[in-house]
């Protein structure tokens, strides 16, 4: 598979691709228009969300224009309901905090009409409206501003929503405000809305343990199972019932016999939030992606629509990966398929089974599967795949392994009868970090790339379409010119922002205004918003995606780039018209994939870049060079897959440490920036080792005879995979001076290879010194020591100022919008506290935020609960 590459948009479309080529997922060109968003009539539905907890109350402190304050109450329940009834309608304060939080769900209710379940990193709209909401709520310093026509506008809000009968939550504090049943909600067919709202049942997790007084009310319920937002359900029931579906549909599945097994509510909730019945998308809605689309017609879309043709070697893949940038039209492409397909489109994201569903997640996906077997041709798409099957360690969460062997054992099962046409579609932003049993399950994988040039056009042509503007094709151009590392969900969000461009010209005259005499869009205000939104995907990501893909070299320049790069690399002259150029692209691609083999791999049609073919006196395809430091140091002739993998072991190991390196200022990593990367893996845990593999799978007899040995000696120890790292691996061996691996640091110091543990093991003193695994009690200590450290305390990848992960760095970025108060643990620095955290909390993913020393959640729970005007009265925040 292959990445595009600059420039790669200016391909001749008719020459290219060839179907074989389009099979490995490249996107040279863009056609279509982006997908519209359905204006669906729960856009003009207030919901109002009750607060979380029955026992929970806040009361108003003394300066409650200064911020939110509030102190646990005791007092009775009559004395609460009393309060805070006066608290939402006679405090103006609280009564503006209120209604603004009746806007920020009402907005809430409005996205999950478009998006999936789940989104993570800054590119995600969901967390880009969060953060507008919760700077809408507090301002951008943090202090509630004066804003009396705000005020006044709020008056006249209808004060509507949905009841939800949760038992746990307390009654809503606007005692006087009357709120809505469901029962008053039509369909636009004139159907109920739903047939029956569900109770959440709140879950606790670590509360428990960490309450020093179980008789104390506790106040909050921790994270839910089921996300309590009535809005999705209503979203899900409408689309259902406009597709045919809804009532009928509903209680037929829940009388099915297979299902019988299955909680009523899974299954509920497989129906509302998950199975959508109608999607309909054309292949042209996504821009570009040619090549993948072209592979998915051909291994998907044909087999379902004739699988009377598409049987025994013709038949279609289990399991296909999409992988790539956030934000490329993944989840778009696979609604696209199931619309093809006329299937039934099962959308998940992986990480809420962690998250959302802890506990469930192994029912919920068993429960998936057998939906999907029921309502055949069915497409289950599952979003951060990774997520869920990345590679197994040792210290992995109890659920996780669950729920990751039941999805593997279900992909297992699927399509073992001729009939039976279901495909799981993954959807990935890391494909490096997934199992490599889970990557064989996904037989078919095809890179979703940024959009080139062709498509950035496509995209913003079809998105002011109906909108005044006075962009030609040439301003197009420029647009697109100035787009380059944009991604699709990037140029949705510089759209929408260079719309606001002729509105913000009226200068508050917006209520005055006639329609027609607001100015149409022009150039400038894309212009302009380009400086307001960047491009989200860094070309770090990108490089990494590379590394994962066969990259097409395009012209005689790209080819000269991809070998003037130093490092081992390995060029395939590839023809169209061989069948074996096809097989030798696979076995490559298998390569690329295995770390043992650290080398960028590329091919090129020998034809039509024949300046470049003869210069390296090609006269047969396929062939392959090998190079390093830019030299031919090998050679193939032919698809010979024995000798193709002896040689690309041998140029990418018999480098040395300086041939790795590249010189300082050169495009890639230099050498100080290299060194102080070393340094700080060294220092990442003090008692470090760096090996073959992973201490649950180690890959070499050496690396497991280390592991074996700090094991046997109970020793706490973190380790790096050097064969994950071409850089680290080479640099290493020169920044220690020590030539071999395994290698093992105390203190940030060199203690040596394997033979010298040994040896120092062998004295008792150095023994104690070494630090070991501490007992179950006394890591709990240290836990609730460090949860409790601040109110509110966030353990994420990296600080605040520097997180090292998309979730940890939306996390803060929600946080810091909220102004709240909040202290940070780094849990890359401690791996005693990452694993043993997951434990003692029962949740298995980062980044973790606790309050008052219970456990909130992860990202997807944060982001729900900062939209709750409750929790966020009880979040410390900074005051200015
Ligand atoms: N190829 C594309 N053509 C048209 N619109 C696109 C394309 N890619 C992205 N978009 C726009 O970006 C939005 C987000 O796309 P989508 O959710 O499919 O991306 P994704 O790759 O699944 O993202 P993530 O990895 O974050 O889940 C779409 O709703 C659409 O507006």
């Amino acid at each position: 598979m292959f990445s595009p590459k600059k420039g790669a948009g200016k391909t001749n479309s008719d020459e290219y691709p060839p179907t074989a080529i389009a099979r490995q997922g490249v996107s040279p060109w863009f056609l279509g228009k982006p997908v519209k968003k359905k204006n669906t009539s729960t856009e003009n539905i207030p919901v109002y969300r009750p607060p979380v907890d029955d026992d929970d109350i806040f009361i108003e402190d003394n300066e409650p224009e200064n911020g939110f304050q509030g102190r646990r109450s005791t007092e009775n329940a009559e004395q609460r309901t009393t309060k805070s009834k006066n608290l939402v309608t006679e405090g103006p304060y609280w009564r503006e905090c209120f209604e603004r939080g009746l806007n920020l769900n009402k907005s809430l209710s409005k996205r999950s009409n478009n998006a999936g379940l789940n989104f993570d990193f800054s590119a995600d709209p969901k967390v880009k409206r969060v953060r507008n909401k919760l700077s809408e709520a507090f301002g951008s310093t943090g202090i509630r501003e004066n804003n009396e026509e705000l005020k006044k506008n709020l008056e006249h809000i209808p004060r509507r929503g949905i009841e939800t009968p949760n038992a746990h939550r307390k009654k809503p504090r606007n005692a006087g405000i009357t709120v809505a049943s469901i029962k008053e909600f039509t369909m636009a067919t004139g159907g109920e809305v739903v047939r029956e709202v569900r109770q959440v049942v709140p879950s606790r997790t670590n509360s428990d343990k960490l309450s020093d007084n179980d008789s104390q009310p506790k106040s909050y319920p921790g994270p839910r199972k089921i996300p309590s937002f009535t809005a999705p359900i209503v979203k899900k029931a409408m689309e259902m019932d406009t597709a045919g579906g809804g009532k009928d549909e509903a209680q037929g599945l829940h009388a099915e016999p297979s299902l019988k097994n299955f909680d009523e509510h899974i299954i509920s909730l497989i129906e509302s939030e998950i199975m959508s019945v109608s999607t309909s998308i054309g292949w042209s809605d996504v821009a570009g992606l040619e090549g993948a689309k072209q592979s998915l017609r051909e291994i998907v879309v044909w087999p379902f629509q004739r699988p009377d043709l598409f049987k025994g070697l013709r038949a279609p893949p289990k399991g296909v990966l999409l992988f790539g940038p956030p934000g490329t039209g993944k989840t778009m492409i696979g609604r696209c398929v199931a619309s093809q397909c006329n299937a039934t489109f099962f959308n998940i994201s992986a990480s809420s089974l962690t998250s959302k569903w802890v506990g469930e997640g192994e029912k919920l996906v068993r429960a998936l599967f057998a939906v999907a077997r029921l309502k055949l041709p069915s497409i289950i798409f599952i979003d951060e795949i990774d997520s869920i099957l990345s590679a197994r360690s040792e210290t992995e969460h109890e659920s996780s392994r669950r729920i990751k062997t039941e999805f593997l054992v279900q992909i297992d099962g699927v399509a073992t009868s001729r009939d039976e046409r279901l495909l799981v579609l993954g959807a990935t932003n890391r494909p490096q970090e997934l199992d490599e049993a889970a990557r064989r399950r996904f037989a078919k994988r095809l890179y979703i790339a940024l959009p080139e040039k062709v498509a950035r056009v496509t995209i913003v042509r079809n998105l002011l379409h109906g909108n005044e503007h006075v962009i030609d094709e040439s301003g197009l151009d420029t647009i697109a010119e100035i787009t380059e590392g944009y991604s699709g969900a990037d140029m949705y969000q510089l759209c929408t922002e260079a719309a606001m461009g002729p509105v913000r010209d009226v200068n508050g005259a917006i209520l005055e205004i006639e329609k027609d005499e607001l100015r149409p869009i022009n150039l400038k205000d894309f212009m302009e918003a380009a400086e307001q939104v960047r491009p989200t995907v860094v070309q770090e990501d990108l490089l990494a995606y590379e590394k994962m893909t066969v990259q097409k070299l395009n012209s005689v320049e790209e080819y000269n780039q991809f070998v003037a790069d130093p490092s081992p690399a390995l060029v395939h002259f590839y023809a169209a018209w061989a069948a074996a150029c096809d097989q030798t692209n696979a076995l490559l691609q298998d390569l690329i994939e295995d770390d043992t083999f650290a080398l960028r791999i590329a091919f090129l049609e020998a034809e039509t870049l024949a300046e470049v073919s003869r210069k390296m006196r090609i006269s047969a395809a396929p062939t392959l060079i090998y190079y390093r430091k830019s030299k031919e140091v090998a050679r193939v002739n032919g698809y010979n897959p024995a000798e193709i993998k002896e040689k690309a072991l041998l140029t990418s190991s018999q480098i040395s440490a300086s041939d790795a390196l590249p010189a300082a200022g050169d495009a890639h990593i230099s050498k100080e920036a290299l060194n102080e990367k070393l340094k700080k893996l060294i220092n990442h845990s003090p008692l470090m080792i760096f090996i073959k593999g992973k201490p649950d799978a180690p890959k070499c007899g050496f690396s497991r005879q280390l592991i074996q040995l700090l094991d046997e000696n109970n020793l706490q120890y973190g380790s790096f995979d050097i064969l994950s790292n071409e850089d680290v691996r080479q640099g290493l061996k020169e920044y220690s001076n020590w030539p071999t691996y395994p290698q093992l640091y105390l203190n940030g110091e060199l203690l040596g290879g394997l033979d010298v543990i040994k040896a120092e093991l062998e004295d008792p003193e150095f023994v104690k010194s070494l630090p070991t695994k501490k007992g179950e009690k006394e890591l709990n200590e240290r836990l609730k020591e460090i949860i409790s450290s601040h109110q509110l305390m966030l353990f994420m990848k990296g600080t605040k100022t520097d997180p090292q992960c998309g979730y940890s760095r939306t996390i803060v970025g929600l946080l810091n919008d909220a102004h709240a108060d909040f202290g940070t643990f780094d849990i890359l620095k401690d791996n005693e506290v990452r694993e043993g955290l997951k434990k003692f909390s029962n949740w298995p993913t980062y980044p973790q935020l606790y309050l008052d020393g219970e456990l909130v959640g992860g990202l997807d729970i944060v982001k729900e609960e900062l939209l709750d005007t409750h929790f966020l009265r009880r979040i410390p925040r900074i005051r200015n």
